[in-house]
């Protein structure tokens, strides 16, 4: 906080990431003051403009904790301008007392004063600089960590909407500029009241009619600085809004990477990303060149009044009514005067700069998660697994389409119900909602007989073990990433799951065995073990309620055929939902629900499906031309 203290003279200056200090260079000074380009392309939306005053009742809040601190630092603040006063004063004795008579015996005290005085400055700097950055620091904390939470408590419709980058940008980025709206401009704004309070006092108490006469200039800056709080607003809206273009772009092109070399596609993925840097690079210049005018016509009208003054000032001391240190120190504390006027003037911009960036975190902050958990949810424990889909209707928001319509099923608790039918017909969307990460817009999900809406989430999702079509692998060690179904399980359980999902025995041919790293989506492990690694944390999860998608998804036919073991043992005793095209895996499932276009188009066995489904019977036939039994799965 206190390294902004020195207030943003110029309107540009309070951005909190990328361009702390831009001044234009004399060759790039463009010939006119021009805002940013207009806010059309750019593959972030800028977010909805909110009133200064909504950002502050935001955000005051997340001081807490830190208030009573604000009070010392604002003691600090009152102390200050009064050591700059003083030592202002002491050089009017230098000269006027020392120097003029040329008196020698004051050399002594008044090297002593200074002594003391910067000293006392000393410390009072070192203790400001340390207060005002735990009281900032804290400020972040608590709203960076409470964004974070609330971004993921969000539902997944969130996720699948939004570019990952930009929210990356704003949880990192734009967070550090509400600080400087809350905390940084408060207290500067006070600084400011309070220096201006006490060099007025002193420059009225030397001479009040010339005092009055600097004072003329002072509405000049605020005429300045509101003339100029439209350019900066738009501006710093306009470099916020690339910033997180720039880390979207970035995310998605090395997010993909492997996608990306493989299709040669590095020149284009480099066009996107030099068009969103071109555009913020755009948007901080005008930042610049709005800051430089702005600075430059403030010195202008800061020099006018001082001239001013200064003519006046000459004319009394040729006339013998001040003396020359009198004349020195007034001109010197004027020019510490202007300095808090200049800076209030331009705090409006300051703020305005800042409220760019808070408004990208009030968006976020302002997203409501599509899943919420009943006033009074029902607690549930460890679930039986019977599970009921009765009548259920659903369109993912924004889509015209259903991606279900009227599907009832029912599974018995350690049944095994699989779902099959063609690419898009709706089955991951049954785990979905399963899982809670939709609601259904009609009819009703059922776990052991509750409506899924009345459970606490959390307790619908310990009851659930999932095996996702993408195998979803930190960066982090096997040990970690088998123990994240269940963070409490001992070293014990992680071997046994590991074990049971035939995953041991590559695990401890790996250089560090259970300690190893296995990069970033797992991506140093092979296909077939990253898909174990994930049946073990499946395992040791313990749960009832089994999804399986697509587990074989991805695999070589012996991967394939090599998971299928683990898998059995996985499913037996739990309740399984098996979503596959596969067929191979589902024929001696319970019972097969077949849908199409979202609908169920025929439920039953294998064998009733078989003789009676043209289009079961199809399928079948595409993946076991030969009819050969591979895969035998309990029931
Ligand atoms: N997040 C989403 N937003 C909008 N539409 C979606 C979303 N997810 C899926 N869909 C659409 O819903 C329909 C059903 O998708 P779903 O993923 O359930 O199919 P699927 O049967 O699992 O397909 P596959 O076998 O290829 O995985 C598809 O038409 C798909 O385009």
């Amino acid at each position: 906080m206190s390294s902004a203290r020195p207030i943003a003279s110029s309107p540009g200056d309070a951005q909190g990431e990328g361009g702390g200090k831009k001044t234009a260079r004399p060759s790039e000074r463009p010939p006119s003051l021009r805002s940013p380009e207009p806010m059309t392309d750019g593959i972030v939306a800028p977010a909805p403009p909110v009133p200064l005053r909504d950002v502050f009742r935001r955000f005051w809040p997340y001081t807490r904790g830190g208030r009573r601190w604000l009070v010392v630092i604002l003691a600090f603040i009152v102390l200050d301008p009064v050591v700059d006063a003083a030592e202002i004063w002491l050089f009017k004795i230098v000269i006027d007392d020392m120097l003029v008579p040329r008196n020698l015996h004051l050399l002594l005290p008044i090297a002593l004063a200074y002594l003391a005085l910067t000293f006392f400055a000393g410390v009072l700097a070192f203790a400001d600089e340390v207060t005002s950055t735990w009281v900032s620091e804290r400020f972040l904390l608590a709203l960076r960590s409470d964004l974070f939470r609330h971004v993921e408590g969000l539902s997944l419709g969130f996720f699948e909407r939004r570019r990952l980058g930009d929210v990356l940008s704003r949880v990192t980025g734009d967070v550090d500029a509400v600080e400087t709206f809350l905390l940084s401009g408060i207290v500067d704004a006070i600084a400011q009241v309070l220096r201006l309070g006490i060099f007025l006092g002193v420059l009225f108490y030397l001479r009040w009619d010339l005092t009055v006469l600097a004072l003329l200039i002072g509405p000049l800056f605020w005429w300045t600085a509101r003339r100029f709080s439209r350019r900066v607003k738009a501006a710093s809206r306009e470099r916020r809004r690339r910033s997180g273009s720039v880390s979207a772009v970035t995310e998605e092109a090395l997010g993909n990477i492997v996608l990306v070399q493989a299709y040669n596609r590095q020149r284009w993925e480099h066009g996107r990303f030099e068009r969103e840097n071109l555009g913020r690079f755009r948007a901080a210049m005008a930042s610049a060149r709005i800051g430089a005018v702005y600075a430059t016509v403030i010195d202008v009208i800061e020099l006018a009044g001082a001239l001013l003054v200064m003519g006046l000032g000459t004319w009394e001391l040729t006339q013998g009514r001040l003396t020359l240190g009198g004349l020195m120190v007034f001109l010197t504390l004027l020019s510490r005067l202007y300095s808090p006027i200049r800076g209030m003037s331009g705090l409006s911009n300051t703020f305005y700069s800042a409220s760019a960036a808070a408004e990208r975190i009030i968006e976020l902050l302002d997203q409501r998660p599509q899943v919420v958990q009943a006033a009074t949810p029902r607690e549930l424990g460890h679930a039986r697994g019977e599970v009921l889909f009765d009548d259920v209707s659903f369109r993912y928001p924004g889509t015209t389409e259903p991606a279900l319509s009227r599907v009832s099923f029912a599974v018995a608790p350690g049944e095994i119900l699989a779902l099959v039918g063609a690419s898009g017909t709706g089955k991951s969307t049954v785990a979905k909602l399963l899982l809670r990460f939709y609601d259904p817009d009609h009819g009703t999900l059922r776990l052991d007989g509750n409506d899924l809406r009345d459970l606490r989430l959390d307790d619908l999702r310990n009851n659930v073990a999932v095996l996702l079509q993408e195998t979803l692998v930190f960066h982090g060690t096997v040990r970690d990433n088998i123990a994240y179904g269940r963070p409490d399980a001992s070293e014990e359980d992680i071997v046994a799951a590991a074990h049971a999902a035939d995953a041991h025995g590559f695990i401890s041919q790996l250089p560090q065995g259970y300690d190893t790293v296995v990069g970033q989506r797992g991506r140093l492990l092979s296909g077939g073990q990253r898909q174990r690694l994930a049946i073990a944390r499946a395992m040791i999860r313990n749960a009832p309620l089994l999804i399986l998608d697509e587990p074989t998804t991805g695999l070589d036919a012996e991967s394939g055929r090599r998971i299928l073991e683990p898998l059995r043992l996985l499913m037996s005793g739990r309740t399984t939902i098996l979503i596959s095209h596969n067929l191979l895996t589902v024929r001696d499932a319970t019972q097969i629900v077949l849908l199409e276009d979202g609908r169920i188009a025929d439920q039953g066995t294998h064998g009733q499906l078989l003789s009676r489904s043209a289009a079961y019977a199809r399928l079948y036939r595409l993946h076991v031309p030969d009819d050969t039994p591979l895969a035998k799965v309990p029931s």
